[in-house]
Parts: C-alpha cells; sequence; structure tokens
C-alpha cells in the first residue's frame, strides 16, 4: 500500500539519484568558497546549501511517514532512520538563512584573522602565529600572540555565538531532540555517551597529570618561579600550541635524556627537498603498502596542497573532500615542510582512505561507523609512521634510537601529543553540550571556559581575562560549529585498532616499536571495515577489527606503560604535588 516496503526501496533509489547530485554541487561550491573567499563564492556556497536542505527537506519529511518498525530490511530501516534528521534544514526559511550566514560569519572571521605587529606585518595563524607559539621561548612574545589571536577571533564571535546557539537548539529540537548537545551525541547511538566519555576521561587522569607534573617542572626550570607556581596550574601560552592541545613543541625543555636529543627530522625533510607534493605522496604511498586504495587522478589536480600566493584568501585548517560521485575527493592544506605537517596528512589521507573504501555505498552511508572512527583512521597510520622503525626505513633518521634512554625520550614526544590532548579534546565539547543545556549561561561563557581549562588541563590565563573575551572561539572547531568529541574518542580508538593491526600484521615487541608498513594482512583487517561505512552499528564494527564491542583505554596504557613508569618514578624522586591545588596564575601576584 501506500508506504510499503516495496515503495520505500523505490524512495530510496529516488533519493539516491537526486542526492549525489545536490550533495556534488554543494560540495563544490563550499570547496570554491573555502579556497577563494569572496562574497560572491559564499552567496553561491549559501544558495547551494538552500537547495541541498530544500533536498534534505523534501525526502526527510516523506521518509517520516514509512513506519520503519513494520520493515524487515534492515539497510532500508537504517536508511530510513537517518533520513528522519533534517539537521538544520528543519529551520523556517527565514531562520535557516540567518543561519548559514552566521555559520559562513564565524568560521571566515576565524580565516582571516591576523595578529598585527606594531608597524609592520599582519601574522596569520597557518603558519605564522603557530611558530611564534611553537619556536619563542619568549613569555612576553607568546604573550603577543596568544592574547593577539583571541582578540582578533574570540572578542569578534561573542555576540554572533549566542544566536548561534539559539538556533542551534531550535534547529535540534525541530528534529526531536533536547538540544544541539543531544543531537550532536546521537550521532553514537547510545544512550550513555556521557557516561562513558566521562568514565574513559577518570581512568586516564593519572596518566595526565603525571605528565602534568612534570612538565611543569621542566618549565619551572626553564622559565623560573615567577612564571610557574609548582604547585599550581601552568599559564596556557607557554605550552607550544596556541591552545595548548599539544606539548610537541617544548620537548627541549622537557626532554628525559637531554644528552640522547632526537634527531630534528624537519632539518632531515628540508635537507632532503621535500616538497608538499612529495609528502602527500609519502603518505599515499603507506596506504598502498598496506594493499589500500590509491588516490584517483583528479585528487592530484584538484587538491589544494599549499597556501596559494596568488593573493586569495583561504580557509587554512586542514580538511579532507568527499564529492560525492565517487571519483572526486580532495584535501585542502596550506603545508609547510615540517614533520607535524607530514603527520598531519597521514591523517587527512585517513579520511580520504575512508571516501574511497566506501565510496560504492549508498551516499546515505557514505560516513564513518561514527566520527570517532573518521578521526581515528589516519591517526592509526600515524602512529606507525612515527615510529622509529619506520622513520629509519624511509630515511628520515639516520639510526634505530632504540637504547633505553632514547626510547624514554621517544614516549616522551608521543605524550606531549597523545596525554597532553585528553583532557582539552575532554572538554571542548563538554563546554559546548553544557552551553546548548543551558547549564552554562551566555552570561558566564568565558568564565566557565576557564574554569574546565582549570579543571581538567590544569591551565589558567596568563593574563585576566573579562566577559568581553570568547576565548573558546579561538578554537577552530567552535568557529566552524564542528563537533570535537569524536577527537577525544579517537585518541583510544586509534590505540585499540593500532594493536589489533599490530597483532595482525604479525608484530611481536612493545606497541610502540610496532610499524604495519608493507602488511596486507593489517590492510585486508582495516579494508573490510571501512568498506561498511556508517551501514552497521559502530560497535560491530569495532569487533569485527578489535573483537572488543566497547571504546576503552587499554591498548593506550600499554603503549605509554614504560613512559607513565618512569614518569612516577621522576615525580616521586622530586616529591611533585600530582593537581594544582594552587588555583590561579596571576602571574604579578606569583612573587
Ligand atoms: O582538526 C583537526 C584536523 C582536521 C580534520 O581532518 O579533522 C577535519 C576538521 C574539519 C575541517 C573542516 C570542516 C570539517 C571538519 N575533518 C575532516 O577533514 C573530515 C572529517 C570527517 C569526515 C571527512 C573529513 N584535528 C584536530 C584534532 C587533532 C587530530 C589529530 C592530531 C592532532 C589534533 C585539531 O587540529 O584540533
Ligand atoms: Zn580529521
Amino acid at each position: 500500500e501506500l508506504y510499503s516496503e516495496t515503495v520505500a526501496k523505490a524512495f530510496l533509489q529516488f533519493y539516491e539519484r537526486t542526492a549525489q547530485v545536490v550533495w556534488n554541487q554543494f560540495m563544490e561550491a563550499t570547496w570554491n568558497y573555502v579556497t577563494n573567499i569572496t562574497n560572491k563564492n559564499r552567496e553561491e556556497m549559501l544558495r547551494k546549501d538552500v537547495e541541498r536542505s530544500q533536498h534534505t527537506l523534501y525526502f526527510g519529511t516523506r521518509a517520516r511517514l514509512f513506519k520503519i518498525d513494520d520493515f524487515q530490511d534492515p539497510d532500508v530501516k537504517r536508511m530510513l532512520s537517518k533520513l528522519q534528521n533534517l539537521y538544520k534544514a528543519a529551520l523556517p526559511e527565514d531562520e535557516l538563512r540567518e543561519y548559514n550566514q552566521i555559520l559562513a560569519y564565524m568560521e571566515t572571521t576565524y580565516s582571516m584573522a591576523q595578529v598585527c605587529l606594531n608597524e609592520g606585518p599582519c601574522l596569520p595563524l597557518e603558519p605564522d602565529l603557530e611558530e611564534v607559539m611553537a619556536t619563542s621561548r619568549d613569555q612576553k612574545e607568546l604573550l603577543w600572540a596568544w592574547q593577539g589571536w583571541r582578540d582578533a577571533v574570540g572578542r569578534q564571535l561573542r555576540m554572533t555565538f549566542e544566536r548561534y546557539v539559539q538556533l542551534s537548539n531550535k534547529a535540534a529540537e525541530l528534529n526531536g531532540y533536547e538540544d544541539m548537545g543531544a543531537m550532536w551525541r546521537s550521532a553514537y547511538e547510545s544512550d550513555t555517551l556521557e557516561q562513558d566519555v566521562e568514565q574513559l576521561y577518570e581512568e586516564l587522569q593519572p596518566l595526565y597529570l603525571n605528565l602534568h607534573a612534570y612538565v611543569r617542572r621542566g618549565l619551572y626550570r626553564f622559565y623560573g618561579p615567577q612564571l610557574i607556581d609548582p604547585r599550581g596550574p601552568i599559564p596556557a601560552h607557554i605550552l607550544g600550541n596556541m591552545w595548548a592541545q599539544s606539548w610537541v613543541s617544548i620537548l627541549d625543555l622537557v626532554l628525559p635524556f637531554p644528552e640522547k636529543p632526537p634527531e630534528d627530522i624537519t632539518k632531515i625533510m628540508k635537507g632532503q627537498h621535500w616538497k608538499p607534493e612529495k609528502m602527500f605522496q609519502e603518505a599515499e604511498k603507506f596506504f598502498t603498502s598496506l594493499g589500500l586504495l590509491s588516490t584517483p587522478p583528479e585528487f592530484w589536480k584538484n587538491s589544494m596542497m599549499e597556501r596559494p600566493t596568488d593573493g586569495r584568501e583561504v580557509e587554512c585548517h586542514a580538511s579532507a573532500w568527499d564529492f560525492y560521485n565517487g571519483e572526486d575527493f580532495r584535501i585542502k592544506k596550506c603545508t609547510e615542510v615540517t614533520i607535524e605537517d607530514l603527520l598531519s596528512i597521514f591523517h587527512q589521507m585517513g579520511h580520504i582512505q575512508y571516501f574511497l573504501q566506501y565510496k560504492n555505498l549508498s551516499v546515505i552511508f557514505r560516513a564513518g561507523a561514527n566520527p570517532a572512527f573518521e578521526e581515528a583512521v589516519g591517526s592509526v597510520i600515524t602512529l606507525s609512521a612515527s615510529s622509529h622503525k619506520h622513520l629509519l626505513n624511509r630515511g628520515l633518521l639516520s639510526h634505530q634510537h632504540q637504547d633505553e634512554e632514547e626510547e624514554v625520550n621517544f614516549l616522551m614526544s608521543m605524550a606531549l601529543e597523545k596525554i597532553a590532548f585528553i583532557p582539552f579534546a575532554y572538554l571542548v565539547d563538554r563546554f559546548r553540550w553544557k552551553v546548548f543545556d543551558g547549564t552554562i549561561r551566555k552570561a558566564v561563557y568565558n568564565q566557565e571556559w576557564w574554569n574546565l581549562r582549570l579543571k581538567y588541563q590544569g591551565l589558567c590565563p596568563p593574563v585576566p581575562r573579562t566577559e568581553d573575551d570568547f576565548d573558546p572561539g579561538a578554537k577552530f572547531h567552535i568557529s566552524a560549529s564542528m563537533p570535537y568529541i569524536r577527537y577525544f574518542l579517537s585518541l583510544m580508538l586509534q590505540f585499540q585498532i593500532h594493536e589489533a593491526l599490530c597483532k595482525a600484521s604479525g608484530h611481536v615487541g612493545p606497541l610502540h616499536r610496532c610499524d604495519i608498513y608493507n602488511s596486507k594482512k593489517a590492510g585486508k583487517l582495516l579494508a573490510d571495515v571501512l568498506k561498511l561505512g556508517s551501514s552497521k552499528p559502530w560497535p560491530e564494527v569495532l569487533q569485527k577489527i578489535t573483537g572488543e564491542t566497547k571504546v576503552s583505554t587499554k591498548a593506550l596504557m600499554t603503549y605509554f606503560k614504560p613512559l607513565l613508569n618512569w614518569l612516577v618514578t621522576e615525580n616521586v624522586r622530586h616529591g611533585e604535588i600530582l593537581g594544582w591545588p594552587d588555583f590561579s596564575c596571576s602571574l604579578e601576584q606569583s612573587f
């Protein structure tokens, strides 16, 4: 009869044919905008977004008319239920236009922001301000970049963000969710996501507290007591990163065995005349060495691998793009020739590999098993690619660096990337979930942000903050309305998958020495899972790789066990306090 399963299948085929066209046109228009930010391109992107929303509305409202529970075919049921979420298309047309303007304004403000020197050039975030944050050891210069960026971005977004929250929640409610946080969490198909991530965070906290105490000691030695309180939080501008989310750039200040410094891989890359294209080829070679798919010619023709030098304004935050026609896939990145950017390209290539593996699925299933899976794929390969074994094999190291002390130095550099990231990845959406559910009211956005930054990261602002500031907006994903808990879950998922692929590749010995390069068995295990896209619930997908159905901290703890032992011994030896009982870092009052 009218809404039978047979009719549903025809309905889904009609959706499939039309969606490919509408989505491809929307992606093209968005790509044209972010790689050439002009008013004309923004208008075209907004126009294509309205068309996409009209398409979503047409099919989503009709999908809601089918009685899915009476249907047999699991794919039909899963596809129809995914179509029923209209996302922002549920908003009335005028409010949708306003919402799209707000989204474009926030993301563009972030992408175009610069910090100007008194007399002389204005510096963009990439690569200039990030270079200052990573390499300067002058806390006044670091403060200039840190505060300047927040003045240029966060402060501009504050009012707009308040309206963004209202419209986001309205869209969520029109889709049957309590608020936008609930809608974002629904991507994980779990009613216990909040409790699960809190539990995972608790399990990892001892690892972070020991790293925090040890790094604080190293910074105390370098910057002295007028900047660092050995029992207090760490000022947020001296950790080597604009958001203090990765501390790998200050490895030289905290190296456990300074008499055995690691080789400077960036210097080696420059000495070997690496260019961005070679970096992309290097990453692709890793994936094909596993028997995975190579990128089509369009990829090399259409990607933006460097910041353009023709004066175009672009959005530099790296991203991978699926144009939903089964053949056009791109990466946009303002690549610099550094080891950080090489590893970042591995991450982006992970997104591309997922696109390639699931390209024959229905458009509805062309996504990761969940958003954390999408973020984990590239990071799994990066774990092998950053191993000394692999770097030596690829000519990026001159010797293996495998004595006991060099191994601790290596694990420390990995911890400054992965362990330092734990509380930041956790707190970004804790903040936004509370903003969306109303726990954090707009009058206290900035104060609540810093309460979370103190509570979870043990950081504090180097200068007093007010409610004229909006420091969360200084982070890309918040200005781009991009969920973040995916990176927290990916942190554990990537080690679980890495461990399983290492086992499949026949690796024996410590997990941190594993390099799955050339392992066709590991590649097959991964490919079979990526091909599923979002067609199956993610616990089923995880089970196919690791045998487990839950995200777990075990593999990550195994990887860092040798370092944790060393850190605990070191911190006990120095009588370090774990945590920050002195809770403020009002620098001027600390001496
Ligand atoms: O933001 C990124 C990398 C960019 C991305 O690849 O995750 C990108 C983010 C993005 C950019 C623009 C629009 C949407 C998302 N995500 C993708 O390109 C992407 C995500 C899902 C499917 C397809 C592509 N990394 C995070 C977290 C991170 C990840 C890995 C290492 C360090 C840090 C960060 O920098 O804070
Ligand atoms: Zn990513």
